[in-house]
């Protein structure tokens, strides 16, 4: 815990989401290539990914990802499922991102509006509309389509960007600091401390368990670390952490036939936490049962909610 500033700074969680193809880890890329003084590991969850964390000298942008809302066809025309909604949250900002060059000559706001209507609805904080890949479209194509997508929803702003080229880029990180709030940063603003490196391991245990159970277990599962210890001489970060469940009926589910299931969430989360770390990991899980711990604050407090 040694360089987090206590200096206060615009910062914020923002969801990066739109189809696949948008140029979405390009962004990221460009973004983090220019202003990066560090990019946390991507651990996946079911919540919230981080993707890569943005710092300024007085700002600091939490770049996420959020499962579920990455709009497919399909998915506009249903309606967003729970951990959509859920995930959206607590973010301070929206990106959503179109490959511009790839939108019909002739869109329009009727077409636009079936097409991602539905999903800006959703969407109460500020959403920025990234038109993506101008450097394939021709110029006279850019002002139309900013014109449809006005239509579609009260965007915060529409920009067109060149997430290759990094056109436009300046122009979405001046945006976003006018609506990110006042407050400090989440991470540090050069290294990952112990703390985030707990939280992280606990969310890629998470991921494990959800990934390798299934049925019920991930809404009634919460991990907490319960020791940390690097051992510099020897290489070796030793991490004890529990699983907690809510139901006695689910511990089985986890810890499987003779402990396997339990063995290979094990083996998964370790193998991610030694990538995450960069160092061999020692990894001891516990199975606990916690009735209700879902709406025990103290608990929750615990676990950093
Ligand atoms: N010309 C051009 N190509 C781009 C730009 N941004 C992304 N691309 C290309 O578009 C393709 C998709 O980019 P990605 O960054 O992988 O897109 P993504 O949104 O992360 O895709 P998923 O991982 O499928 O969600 C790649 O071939 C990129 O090189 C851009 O600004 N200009």
């Amino acid at each position: 815990m040694d360089s987090f500033s206590t200096d206060t700074v615009r910062s914020g969680m923002v969801a990066l989401v739109g189809p696949p193809n948008a140029g979405k880890s390009t962004l990221l890329n460009t973004l983090l290539g220019q202003k990066i003084s560090i990019v946390t590991p991507k651990p996946q969850t079911t919540r919230n990914r981080i993707l890569g964390v943005v710092n300024g000298a007085d700002y600091q942008i939490v770049l996420v990802d959020t499962p579920g809302l990455h709009a497919s066809t399909g998915l506009l025309n249903r309606e967003m499922d729970r951990v959509a909604r859920e995930s959206l949250k607590g973010m301070d900002a929206v990106l959503f991102m179109v490959d511009a060059a790839a939108l019909p000559t002739a869109a329009t706001t009727e077409r636009l509006s079936r097409e991602y209507g539905g999903y800006f609805a959703e969407i109460d904080g500020p959403t920025i509309v990234l038109l993506n890949k101008i450097d394939l479209l021709d110029h006279r194509r850019v002002l139309p389509i900013i014109e449809v997508f006005s239509h579609i929803h009260p965007f915060q702003a529409i920009i067109p960007v060149s997430a290759r080229t990094g056109d436009g880029t300046q122009r979405l990180i001046d945006e976003l600091l006018t609506v990110l709030p006042i407050g400090y940063r989440y991470f540090p603003e050069d290294s990952l401390t112990d703390a985030s490196e707990r939280f992280l391991a606990a969310e890629i245990i998470r991921e494990k368990v959800f990934l390798l159970t299934g049925q019920e277990i991930p809404y009634s599962s919460a991990v907490l670390i319960d020791s940390f210890e690097e051992d510099d001489v020897r290489g070796r970060v030793t991490i004890h952490a529990t699983i907690f469940l809510e139901r006695a009926s689910q511990k089985p589910i986890v810890i499987g036939k003779g402990g396997a299931k339990l063995k290979q969430i094990g083996m998964a989360a370790r193998k991610d936490i030694e990538e995450l770390l960069a160092s061999r990991v020692s990894l001891h899980l516990w199975v606990k049962i916690r009735k209700h711990w879902t709406r025990d604050g103290q608990f929750l407090k615990q676990l950093g909610f």
